[in-house]
């Protein structure tokens, strides 16, 4: 069902947590609200949840406004970061809770308890009570009864935040057979972009309580319209490089990369290059002091100074390094083969996109 919320403010005790929010979340979605710690994503969840009255602004489950009514009339089903069990309770009788309140016939309620529980490998603990549970196992059982049920839309926060690397990259492709599976519209919320890169159709970018971009994975890593969202989205992070634009160019290192705008008389901006389009060159044009390097798999992450000491990132293949020192050298890098984006210091939105690899800009 879809989702949308109009101009949804929360303040707490004055303070604005969530500012004049709209969102509209398509049938079948799988949005994911990606922010950091603090930029509103509970909140926004929970008024959605119906958990939390919003102090401005309305919510509408498949065209209804629901601003007004009760979580338990929203048909929504809700996993949360700190997952409530019932501790006097067996696993299976915790998941099954709900389908019994409404009424479910038994055949019905064991096949959808087995079935959850043999997707999400908690069969063997389905007769124990929550306290003899590990913290993940705990989280997979809250998962499970959330997933067991068949609401209108599933609102999920955090879910995954216990679990250990490994369960958790099994978690996220549960997931998405689940929502391929069922075609619901879940509305997830993280602070991790990796999690949300391998989860969503959509992100929204979270901060401060306002929506800073909202698209698919790909658009955000391709086009980010502003500083916070090309520092968040991306790992390792996009090297962010002071400069100055003059006219048409703008100076990267010891070159200049011609730009379609004219910048006038001198602006200042930050350069935007990912460390994945940095290669080692000798005649490269930006020059950095060596710090360390960190294996990457079959690539290696070599971290360097500029001379204002801003670190800059570069993701290498091993066999590029292979035989030369890097221990106390100097690097050059180049970008010349790399998109480059350019941000207003001032505003920091992205003012331009310059793809090396459809013309040279030097
Ligand atoms: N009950 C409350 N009373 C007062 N302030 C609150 C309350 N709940 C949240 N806040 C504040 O509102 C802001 C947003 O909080 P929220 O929990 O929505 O953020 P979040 O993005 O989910 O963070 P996290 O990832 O840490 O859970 C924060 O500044 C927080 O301190």
């Amino acid at each position: 069902m879809s989702v949308k919320v109009e101009g949804l403010t929360v303040s707490y005790e004055g303070k604005v947590a969530l500012d004049h929010i709209d969102l509209e979340v398509q049938d079948g979605e799988f949005l994911v609200i990606l922010g950091s710690s603090g930029s509103g994503k509970t909140t926004l969840l929970r008024c959605i949840a119906g958990l939390l009255k919003p102090t401005e602004g309305r919510v509408y489950i498949d065209g209804n406004d629901v601003t007004d009514l009760y979580p338990s009339e929203r048909n929504v089903a809700m996993v949360f970061q700190n997952f409530a069990l019932y501790p006097h309770m067996t696993v299976h009788d915790n998941i099954a809770l709900n389908l019994k309140i409404k009424g479910l016939k038994r055949e019905e309620i064991e096949e959808r308890v087995n079935r959850v529980a043999k997707a999400l490998q908690i069969e063997k603990h389905l007769s124990k009570r929550p306290r003899q549970l590990s913290g993940g196992e705990q989280q997979r059982v809250g998962l499970a009864r959330a997933m067991v049920r068949d609401p209108l839309v599933y609102l999920m926060d955090e879910p995954l935040s216990n679990l250990d690397a490994k369960l958790r990259h099994e978690m996220l492709s549960e997931l998405r057979r689940f929502h391929e599976q069922v075609k619901k519209t879940i509305i997830y919320v993280c602070h991790d972009q990796d999690e949300a890169m391998a989860l969503a159709s959509r992100i929204v970018v979270l901060s401060q309580g306002r929506i800073v971009q909202s698209g698919t994975p790909e658009e955000l890593y391709d086009h980010p319209a502003t500083v916070f969202v090309a520092s968040f989205i991306g790992s390792p992070a996009m090297n962010l490089i002071r400069s100055v634009a003059n006219g048409h160019s703008v100076a990267l290192g010891s070159e200049r990369i011609r730009t379609s705008t004219d910048f006038g008389q001198g602006r200042a901006v930050m350069v935007g290059v990912r460390p994945e389009g940095l290669s080692l060159s000798d005649d490269g044009e930006i020059v950095a002091e060596f710090r360390y390097s960190t294996m990457m798999g079959d690539m290696l992450l070599v971290t360097a100074s500029l001379p204002d000491g801003t670190a800059v990132n570069a993701l290498v293949p091993r066999k590029d390094v292979r035989g030369q020192v890097l221990e106390n050298s100097t690097l050059r890098f180049t970008a010349r083969n790399s998109k480059v984006y350019i941000f207003d210091a001032e505003t920091q939105r992205l003012v331009e996109e310059i793809d090396a690899g459809q013309a040279n800009p030097y």
